[in-house]
């Protein structure tokens, strides 16, 4: 995945990437772009230093079959695991997670971070929470990766073979906030470019999500209201992310 996403960025001539370029009317579309957000006052016009590609692999009926089916199928069966995993850890039955989530839809988002000349002028991608359910990451030995914890940023250094899993908002959300998602940022460097591969795994624009049943009760009640995930994700994309406001504002009691 690296090896093909670097040299698509670095050695295709612009007119062939071009061919692959994402509409630019519609959030989240498939392709070649470098904006993010859609056009609106609300999320400032702000850019980020950053080309990506993203790829539409699940369900099956999203994707090209040419195109990343050995590792979509292996970051799938993995996020279901992960799921599994955090389910139990809270004394849930493990498919619990995966049943409030429903059908994953998957995205494959190869991000590229060209040099920046003037790397404290601006950010690789803005500081946001992912808005599905579980994103799982790799990098290039470039570090950048950075997670706010506790008013700090934290680099995520770069391991050989290892894959960075973040929690995401809806996530949050079905655990009544016993997993919280993780805000992220990435940063440049002026020395060289750096790579990513982020698979994330959300709903379907379709699915209502609300803290799982068998977490809320009388003596934990729902912490956050119930959201559209469709709704959910087109307002990300049209406020900006800004940290964890999205799902922050969905809190009963902030
Ligand atoms: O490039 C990175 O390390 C972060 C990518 C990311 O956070 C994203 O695509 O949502
Ligand atoms: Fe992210």
């Amino acid at each position: 995945m690296r090896k093909v996403g670097m040299s698509f960025f670095n050695e295709c001539p612009m007119k062939d990437k071009l061919m692959y370029a994402c509409s630019p009317d519609s959030a989240a579309a498939e392709g070649y772009g470098s904006k993010m957000l859609v056009d609106s006052d609300e999320n400032h016009g702000v850019l980020d230093w950053r080309d990506y590609f993203d790829h539409h692999t699940l369900p099956l009926s999203r994707r090209n079959p040419e195109v990343v089916s050995q590792f979509s199928d292996e970051m799938n069966v993995l996020a279901q695991k992960l799921l599994g995993i955090i389910s139990e850890s809270l004394g849930l039955p493990s498919s619990c997670l995966k049943d409030a989530v429903g059908e994953f839809y998957q995205n494959i988002t190869v991000s590229y971070y060209p040099p920046c000349p003037q790397p404290d002028l601006t950010l690789g991608l803005q500081s946001h929470s992912d808005f599905g359910a579980l994103t799982l990451l790799i990098q290039d030995q470039v570090s950048g990766l950075e997670v706010l914890k506790d008013s700090h940023w934290y680099p995520v250094q770069p391991l050989p073979e290892a894959i960075v899993v973040l929690v995401s908002d809806q996530t949050e959300i079905i655990t009544n906030g016993n997993y919280r998602s993780a805000v992220h940022r990435a940063v440049t460097n002026s020395k060289g470019a750096r790579l990513s591969v982020a698979t994330f795994h959300d709903p379907s624009k379709t699915r209502n999500i609300s803290p799982a049943s068998e977490i809320v009760c009388q003596s934990s009640p729902a912490r956050y209201r119930e959201v559209n995930y469709g709704d959910y994700m087109s307002r990300w994309y049209t406020k900006g992310p800004e940290g964890k406001r999205n799902v922050d504002s969905l809190l009963i009691d902030p």
